[in-house]
């Protein structure tokens, strides 16, 4: 159907807002079961790169589902509505030069490679956060795996929905190392991809 709704483009570009930056901008998507790690260590990630001066912005999934998403609940479709809104404000904010750092369940390889195809190729790195079940469940800050063993929670990754987990993904995490460690892994990868320099 035609909409009459014609891109324009302006004069201010990505790549001059990542010379600007004196860094590239890219989206580091984290996913992983619920309690894998994902949060943690996105914030330490982002915070190491505050420490180098690189400009970033971190989209949390319990975060955005208080506003962008609180629309959505945890069935398949609105998971990949979810996924589908964030990947959109990630390539905003690729466009506006910064490295994006998300923390997602996002379960399903469908609607990671769909956000992957939307952006500029090689600016999306997908982070698999690699935690046995069994440890996540250990750790259930949240209370949300005994919920959902009990029945009192439904559609829960891992226990009535499944978790696809990243055939190639770009960085495999082993979730039960240290925090720091998976950061520093995470900063080397970036560094030797050219994201950062220093
Ligand atoms: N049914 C069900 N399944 C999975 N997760 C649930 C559910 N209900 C609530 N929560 C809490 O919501 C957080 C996951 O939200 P996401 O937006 O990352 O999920 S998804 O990417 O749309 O699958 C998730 O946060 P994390 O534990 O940080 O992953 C949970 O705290
Ligand atoms: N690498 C790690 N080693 C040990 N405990 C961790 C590690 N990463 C996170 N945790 C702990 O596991 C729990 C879940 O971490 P969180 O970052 O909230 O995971 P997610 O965002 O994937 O749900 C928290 O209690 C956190 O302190």
């Amino acid at each position: 159907m035609e909409n009459n709704i014609v891109w324009h483009t302006h004069p201010v570009t990505r790549i001059e807002r990542e010379r600007l930056n004196e860094h590239r901008a890219a989206v580091v998507w984290l996913t992983g079961l619920s309690g894998s790690g994902k949060s943690s260590i996105a914030g330490a990630l982002e915070q190491a790169l505050h420490h180098l001066n690189i400009h970033t912005y971190l989209l949390d999934g319990d975060n955005v589902r208080h506003g962008l998403c609180q629309d959505l609940s945890f069935s398949d479709r609105d998971r990949k509505e979810n996924i589908r809104r964030v990947g959109e404000v990630s390539g905003l904010m690729l466009d506006a030069g910064l490295v994006v750092i998300t923390a997602f369940i996002s379960p399903y390889r469908d609607d990671r490679d769909s956000v992957a195809l939307r952006l500029p190729a090689g600016q999306f790195i997908e982070v698999f956060v690699d935690t046995p079940i069994e440890v996540c469940e250990q750790r259930d800050p949240k209370g949300l795996y005994k919920k959902a063993r009990k029945g009192e929670i439904t559609q829960f990754t891992g226990v009535d929905l499944p978790y696809e987990a990243p055939l190639d993904p770009d960085v495999h995490l082993d979730g039960r190392q240290p925090v720091a460690a998976l950061v520093a892994e995470l900063i080397g990868y970036l560094k030797g991809r050219g994201i950062i320099k220093i």
